[in-house]
């Protein structure tokens, strides 16, 4: 009879690892001496000592070989948020999330670390040093938020102590950092328009941003005190900046730090609200006819104009966790890493 071979500890796949926090968390696993299998429907990088598998997640059989020999298993991958695709949210976050399991089972991977988010428990409406006991949102901002909900209930259901199969999930909130493709460039896309001179409400709103390394962070934390006999297993963590900022301070040091002029206007929030929920009302409606995409959706409004952070005393207690980089340095390094963005560029 063949014998397994015991699968390393130091051997893990990240599911989605071609992505933004994804190739953050390859390159500190590689730090520390991991081994690491990605799996992506994209390879948008080489580097030594990562095999690459592409495939969609939803397909056990693609998933498989990337878990081979392997003990734990990182699942950050998500279509992007930005999309409005419900049914593409809900084949990857959901249909996908359970073929993922499946496949980690069958392959006898003890370790299962989802990144899903803090706005689980964000309904548009102010969140103040939010804790993990908060409710799931009952009316989800959006689409992408309604499957993040799902696939998080899936994979901390999954944990079972019994069988050896261990999980638990990372919230993290607002990240940001070198190479992301979202906060950074669309901020800048709407300075380059001229429409990011207006402050949405009285600008007096406290947000998390995350930098990308802390997310690692915690991230690597979870999974090397994921044990039967820990407290973690099955459940979720806040992981933030534990720097709560003004959401409008953070964008205006981010467009000054890249030569752009900081919003400077007030409008009152609700007209903003108002007008975003019309604007993509009427982008629904029209779909059929013409296609255009609101820079400033009701998502967007509500995370730009309503206080939403969140405590992280849980990971810090069961988790050892505290934030490795301040937000100051953090937001020094990525206005350094993004030249191209600069004004006059
Ligand atoms: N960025 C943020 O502020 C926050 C992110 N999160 C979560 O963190 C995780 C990582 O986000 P981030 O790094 O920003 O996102 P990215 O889009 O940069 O990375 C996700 C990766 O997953 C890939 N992917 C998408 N669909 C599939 C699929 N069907 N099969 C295999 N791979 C797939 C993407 O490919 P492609 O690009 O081609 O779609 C991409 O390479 C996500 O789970 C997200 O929900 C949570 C809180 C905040
Ligand atoms: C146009 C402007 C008013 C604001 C531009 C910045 C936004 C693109 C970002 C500000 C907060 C960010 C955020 C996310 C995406 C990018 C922002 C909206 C998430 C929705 C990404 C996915 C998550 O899980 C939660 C994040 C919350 C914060």
């Amino acid at each position: 009879m063949a014998t397994r071979v015991r699968p390393s500890n130091k051997r893990c796949a990240v599911i989605g690892g071609s992505g933004f926090l994804g190739r953050h968390l390859v390159e500190k696993l590689l730090d520390r001496g991991y081994s690491v299998s990605v799996f992506d429907i994209r390879q948008s990088y080489e580097l030594s000592g990562v095999t690459f598998h592409q495939g969609d997640l939803c397909d056990k059989q693609a998933l498989l070989p990337a878990m081979k020999d392997v003990s734990l298993v990182f699942h950050c991958a998500s279509p992007a948020p930005a999309s409005d695709d419900r049914r593409l949210f809900e084949r990857v976050n959901i249909q996908g999330t359970r073929t993922v399991i499946q496949a980690c089972i069958e392959a006898g991977v003890q370790k299962l670390v989802l990144t899903s988010s803090a706005s689980v428990v964000f309904e548009g409406t102010d969140i103040k040093n939010g804790r993990e006991d908060l409710p799931y949102a009952k009316k989800p901002i959006d689409y992408y938020t309604e499957t993040k909900i799902e696939q998080e209930k899936l994979v901390l259901e999954a944990c079972d102590k019994e069988k050896g199969f261990l999980t638990v999930a990372i919230r993290p909130h607002g990240i940001f950092g070198p190479r992301d493709p979202q906060l950074v460039p669309i901020l800048v896309d709407t300075a380059r328009r001229g429409k990011m001179k207006f402050i949405i409400g009285d600008g007096t709103n406290l947000v998390d941003f995350t930098f990308v390394e802390n997310v690692v962070y915690g991230h690597i934390l979870a999974a090397e005190r994921l044990r039967s006999d820990s407290p973690i297993c099955g459940k979720p963590y806040h992981i933030t900046n534990d720097e709560p900022v003004r959401f409008w301070d953070f964008m205006s040091e981010v467009l000054v730090g890249l030569g752009y002029a900081a919003p400077r206007y007030h409008l009152p929030y609700a007209l903003v609200y108002g007008l975003a929920l019309l604007l993509w009302l009427l982008a629904l409606i029209l779909r059929p006819l013409v296609s255009f995409k609101p820079t400033f959706t009701p998502m967007r409004v509500a995370l730009a104009g309503t206080h939403h952070y969140y405590s992280c005393d849980r990971a810090k207690q069961d988790l050892g966790y505290k934030p490795v980089v301040s937000l100051k340095d953090g937001i020094a390094r990525t206005v350094q890493s993004y030249p191209h963005l600069r004004q006059g560029a």
